[in-house]
């Protein structure tokens, strides 16, 4: 059995932890906060983000970066978008021996478009890991806490590092692939809650069922015309970090990104949304990024754009469908097979 630290106590850190745990791995939970930490080793429980569960006694939360890192065989970065370079920073600072590095981030970095691999390579020290794992794939912590069937891609450009990855978390009730198009499954997991709020909005209007899978198949026409203009495997997209990450956090009662898109819809603004939420809602800086990335690569993303203009430009959400709908003829399928033909020649 092996020593992992998790870092990151929100609700899929700790869901994680609890896979670990189950595992049999000694699981160190880090938090950047004492009376948080405290709560998960005296109580056993994390209200603030997964209220509905106890957790087992031999998961121990940590505010002490050195102590939680100590001994390692892995490190599990389960934050924010927005917190991976400071707490990168902080990690390099103490780390001092070999592990794999494993984030199940979902998110886009605004400013530089980077993906959080990219940043955690351009933060981390290279001397101590080979090639970071993404841990990625339908899975609301939700479900996974209370060991309902679940499964994810661990991704990596190392196959020994995805399948460290693969071992270490793989267990009935939670299944894992390895995968190597680390871009794909980057770009799938992060774009995907752009749509998902875009689902909320359409829900809190009252558009029925129709418009939700219309939402759910064009967008991910629009992020697999992104994903592959920058490289990604095109069949990643209909793989489990792709359309099966899609559709869970279109439909599903846990998604941070649709319920956000649902108070929007009901009139209430980004900011009150967002203050409300107490958890991260990772769609919104990534609809920031991805409008741009868009535009710079002439990549057409209707579906984006509108998330973009109503999140940040007060765009009406009625109106934004309006435009949607009107949009000029299209065939369905051309730009598949032209994407598709593109992937294969440069191959
Ligand atoms: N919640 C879920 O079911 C899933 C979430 N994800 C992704 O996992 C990532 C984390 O999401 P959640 O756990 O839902 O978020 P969350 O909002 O539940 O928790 C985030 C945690 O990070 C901590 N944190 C924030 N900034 C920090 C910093 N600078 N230093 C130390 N700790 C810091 C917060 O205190 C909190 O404990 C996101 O990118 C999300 O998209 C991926 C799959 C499932
Ligand atoms: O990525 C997720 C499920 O796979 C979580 O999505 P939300 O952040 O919208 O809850």
């Amino acid at each position: 059995m092996e020593k992992i630290a998790v870092l990151g106590a929100g609700s899929w850190g700790t869901a994680l932890a609890m896979v670990l745990n189950d595992n049999g791995h000694h699981v160190s939970l880090w938090t950047n906060n004492q009376i948080h930490a405290d709560e998960i080793n005296k109580m056993h429980k994390n209200s603030a983000y997964l209220p509905d569960v106890t957790l087992p006694n031999s998961i121990i939360a940590h505010v002490d970066l050195k102590q939680a890192l100590a001994d390692t065989t892995a490190i599990v970065f389960v934050l924010p978008t927005k917190a991976i370079r400071s707490v990168c920073q902080q990690v390099k600072a103490v780390l001092d021996h070999q592990v794999t590095i494993i984030h199940g981030t979902k998110g886009i970095e605004p400013d530089t478009f980077k993906r959080v691999s990219e940043m955690m390579e351009e933060e981390l020290d290279s001397q101590f890991y080979d090639e970071i794992v993404v841990l990625s794939g339908p899975s609301h912590a939700e479900e996974v806490s209370i060991k309902l069937p679940t499964t994810v891609s661990a991704s990596s450009k190392s196959m020994e590092a995805a399948m460290h990855t693969q071992n270490l978390f793989m267990n009935e009730s939670f299944r894992v692939y390895t995968n190597q198009d680390t871009l794909g499954v980057e770009l799938g997991g992060s774009l995907k809650n752009i749509i998902a709020l875009g689902a909320g909005i359409s829900d809190g209007l009252g558009y029925g069922d129709n418009a939700k899978a219309a939402l759910v198949t064009r967008g991910l026409a629009e992020i697999a015309r992104l994903g592959t203009a920058m490289g990604a495997d095109p069949l990643t997209f209909v793989g489990l970090t792709g359309i099966g990450d899609l559709i869970v956090t279109c439909t599903s009662i846990h998604s941070r990104n649709w319920k956000a898109g649902n108070m929007l819809a009901q009139g209430n603004t980004l900011a009150d949304v967002l203050a409300q939420m107490g958890m991260v809602v990772e769609g919104v800086r990534t609809a920031e990024a991805a409008y741009h990335l868009a535009k710079e690569k002439g990549i057409d993303m209707p579906i984006t754009t509108a998330i973009y203009e109503i999140l940040f430009k007060h765009a009406n959400a009625q109106e934004a469908v309006d435009q949607l709908m009107t949009r000029s003829r299209r065939t369905e399928t051309d730009e598949v097979h032209l994407m598709l033909e593109q992937h294969y020649q440069s191959k």
